[in-house]
């Protein structure tokens, strides 16, 4: 088997006091692993501490050697006014444009500050996905989105459109990997190649 991107052993994290954990996990390349359980019992202070944003209390996270993460929160940062394109906030992020959904190309083009609720989550998403992070944290990105973009969601989340040509472009690498959280059982059960439950 592969090197893991992510190796957590032993985890309990929280914010001073402990609200997950101990638990342990890994997410290999080519996987997109999905995190579910009850409100509350710690899901998102888990992609927390992968990203260096709740404390580490006990046990350890190993990242694969250079491993660059995208995080993308529950609910996307915005600001009320903020007069640049979707096209070119993705610019800015260092995220492709090519292979762009359609659906999205349209949205990409208006200023951001102007899109709904849900097409700014997608946005977001995509940039996360688009970009150049080996590991893509995503959580609960389903939120806003209405079925036919959930579906659009998880077509963004196959294997296909996660793996990375080579530095010939000759071949596709499965090399990436995604960890999400989702309430949505079903999104969970189409989008994930593996599912953890947090108790
Ligand atoms: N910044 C914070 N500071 C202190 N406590 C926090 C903070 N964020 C979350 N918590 C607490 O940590 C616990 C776990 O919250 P977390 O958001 O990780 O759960 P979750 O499983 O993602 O929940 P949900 O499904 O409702 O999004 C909760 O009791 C919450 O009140």
């Amino acid at each position: 088997m592969s090197t893991p991107l992510l190796r957590v052993e032993g985890l309990v994290a929280g914010y001073g006091r402990p609200v997950v954990g101990p638990l342990s996990l890994d997410v290999f390349p080519g996987e997109v692993v999905g995190l579910w359980g009850a409100n509350g019992c710690g899901k998102s202070t888990l992609l927390n501490a992968i990203a260096d944003r709740a404390d580490l209390l006990a046990g350890r996270i190993l990242r694969m050697p250079g491993l660059v993460i995208a995080y993308q929160a529950q609910q996307p940062i915005r600001l009320p006014s903020m007069p640049v394109t979707g096209r070119e906030l993705l610019r800015f992020t260092g995220t492709s444009l090519q292979e762009m959904p359609a659906a999205l190309q349209a949205v990409s083009r208006q200023r951001i500050d102007r899109l709904s609720g849900g097409q700014y989550q997608l946005l977001c998403v995509w940039a996360a996905i688009a970009g150049r992070a080996d590991l893509i944290l995503l959580d609960e990105p389903t939120n806003n989105l209405d079925p036919e973009r959930e579906a659009l969601l998880t077509e963004m989340l196959t294997p296909s459109r996660l793996a990375r040509r080579d530095t010939s472009g000759a071949r596709l690498l499965p090399d990436r990997g995604v960890l999400l959280v989702s309430h949505e059982r079903r999104f969970l059960e189409d989008a994930c190649s593996r599912m953890i439950e947090i108790a």
